[in-house]
């Protein structure tokens, strides 16, 4: 069995190509307008956007669910001309779970792969399910299953194919913090042996952590598409905070025009830069007061994220 990940030409193929998609639902609700974005093969992007703003939306017609304006094709195959193709390239976590309930979780797999086509996979099923943590699951009833278990689940069942290209939406919806981790071990692992991801989750910090790519969806409408660290840079304007714990407690005299909050000993100053920081530091020294504790906090991508929704 041979998953090709990469194809010839990587440099030009993209993984996902999303172009001028629009969706308006029976009810006449446009939740979708013109999203235009492409994904090279190998990139881990974040689909960002509050409730409601269109991703699963936008998910659904990737994976051939919704109807749909525009065009999609994933690993160069249009999802609704070349429907077996595409399929066979794309692995969805949907949000929503289901299962046969009388299937045990590795017949559940098998019966999966048994869609797909796929045979002789035990060993990439034994895989997977030890990466979920599932393993000790492998022959319990999906119905004995815990919410946390169900989700891992799902996880490995988008998987059994072997995808190149995977969509993540809000995997680790009520996924404990230990499970949560070792998932995205998991998740980062297929990541760097080639497979092109889509996440979609509120945890931004996850986002933050493993993505290279951003998206940012809102009513609808793309609002920001850049690599995280371009979106990163251009934040500048964005506020950094310094925060001083002293033995004197809580900062006065000419740096206390500097102090935006104080909790207990603690001063958090605005800062512009590096320099400002030095400043302070010398300023402190000069009066001989003793610095137990500092941290500086840079613009997270939650800041970024409400900087682009402006709110
Ligand atoms: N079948 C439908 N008919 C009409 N409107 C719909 C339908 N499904 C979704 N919508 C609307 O489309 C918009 C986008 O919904 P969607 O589920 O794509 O958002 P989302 O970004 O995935 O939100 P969440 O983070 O809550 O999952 C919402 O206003 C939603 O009410």
């Amino acid at each position: 069995m041979t998953h090709p990940l990469l194809y010839p030409g990587k440099n030009k193929l993209y993984a996902l190509e999303i172009n001028k998609v629009s969706k308006i639902y029976k009810n006449k609700f446009q939740a979708l307008h013109e999203v235009d974005f492409q994904v090279k093969q190998g990139d881990f992007i974040g689909l960002l956007g509050v409730n409601g703003a269109g991703k699963t939306t936008l998910i659904s017609s990737i994976a051939g669910i919704n109807r749909f304006d525009g065009e999609i094709k994933v690993m160069g195959h249009d999802v609704l001309s070349d429907v077996v193709a595409a399929k066979s390239k794309l692995g969805v976590v949907p949000q929503e779970i289901a299962f046969d309930p009388f299937l045990t979780v590795y017949q559940t797999l098998q019966f999966q792969s048994g869609l797909y086509g796929v045979k002789n996979n035990k060993r990439w099923l034994d895989e997977i399910l030890a990466g979920m943590h599932l393993d000790d699951k492998a022959h319990a009833n999906t119905r004995s299953l815990s919410g946390g278990m169900k989700r891992r689940l799902m996880v490995a069942q988008a998987l059994v194919h072997k995808p190149p290209v995977i969509i993540l939406d809000e995997p680790t919806a009520g996924v404990d913090v230990e499970i949560r981790k070792n998932l995205w071990e998991f998740i980062s692992k297929l990541h760097h042996e080639g497979h092109t991801i889509l996440l979609t989750t509120h945890y931004l910090e996850e986002v933050e952590k493993l993505c290279n790519q951003i998206v940012m969806i809102d009513k609808g409408k793309i609002i920001a598409k850049s690599s995280k660290n371009e979106l990163i840079a251009q934040s500048s304007d964005l506020p950094v905070t310094f925060e001083i714990e002293t033995n004197e407690g809580q900062i006065a005299g000419s740096l206390a025009q500097l102090v935006i909050g104080k909790e207990a000993n603690k001063s958090i100053l605005s800062v512009r830069n590096n320099d400002d920081i030095l400043m302070i530091l010398t300023e402190l020294n000069k009066a001989g007061i003793k610095v137990d504790n500092m941290n500086i906090n840079k613009p997270k991508l939650e800041d970024i994220f409400l900087k682009y929704l402006g709110r």
